[in-house]
């Protein structure tokens, strides 16, 4: 159901991101949504819509997508009091970790998982600032069938409609402002 404060504070935040065109690339207008995190009522808008959805769900877990998946995951868990799992860029975590090979819309990388951050059966949520592709976002749902998670939901602050996301992400997503690419 539509929530009229919410559907205010999501224009708000739609008018108020900023978009660089042709950054990292020729092409891409990059939305960077470090512009809604450096204000604090933008940032606080973000967090209350993330923490509103995600605290009608039954979760154990929220796992955050390096980078910008941390300043989100951090928050809506300290909002939540519930703990935070990293997915990060290779080569960043210790211990035994499983990595996954991806693609996005300006390139390829690795994600990797630490073994011990999941126990099998916890109810996790995938954090993330933005879903172009869906590369990061499946990478991270393959990770996490890995530790044998279960994967409640994706939950997004914008997606790029265009991009055909869907046809990678095999988990109910949820996103709250919607952009052409
Ligand atoms: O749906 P996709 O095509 O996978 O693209 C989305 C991902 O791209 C960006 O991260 P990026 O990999 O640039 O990393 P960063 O947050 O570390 O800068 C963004 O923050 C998402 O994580
Ligand atoms: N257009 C875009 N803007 C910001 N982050 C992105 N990640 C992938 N595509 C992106």
């Amino acid at each position: 159901m539509s929530n009229p404060e919410h559907d205010q504070d999501i224009k708000y935040l739609r008018d108020n991101l900023t978009v660089y065109p042709n950054f990292p690339k020729p092409g891409i207008n990059f939305r960077d949504t470090f512009s809604l995190f450096r204000n604090q009522i933008t940032y606080k808008k973000v967090i209350d819509l993330f923490s509103d959805h995600i605290s009608k769900l039954e979760v154990d877990v929220i796992v955050g997508l390096e980078s910008r998946g941390f300043i989100l995951g951090g928050a809506i868990c300290y909002n939540l009091g519930i703990p935070f799992v990293p997915i990060r860029k290779k080569g960043k975590l210790p211990g035994k970790v499983i990595e996954y090979k991806y693609e996005l819309e300006y390139g390829q990388d690795v994600f990797e998982i630490q073994e011990c951050s999941i126990k099998p059966n916890q109810k996790v949520v995938i954090v993330d600032d933005l879903i172009a592709t869906g590369g990061s976002c499946m990478a991270a749902i393959e990770l996490l069938k890995k530790v044998k998670a279960q994967i409640i939901e994706c939950v997004i602050l914008v997606e790029l409609s265009d991009l055909n996301w869907k046809k990678n992400v095999s988990v109910p997503t949820t996103s709250f402002i919607k952009f052409d690419s």
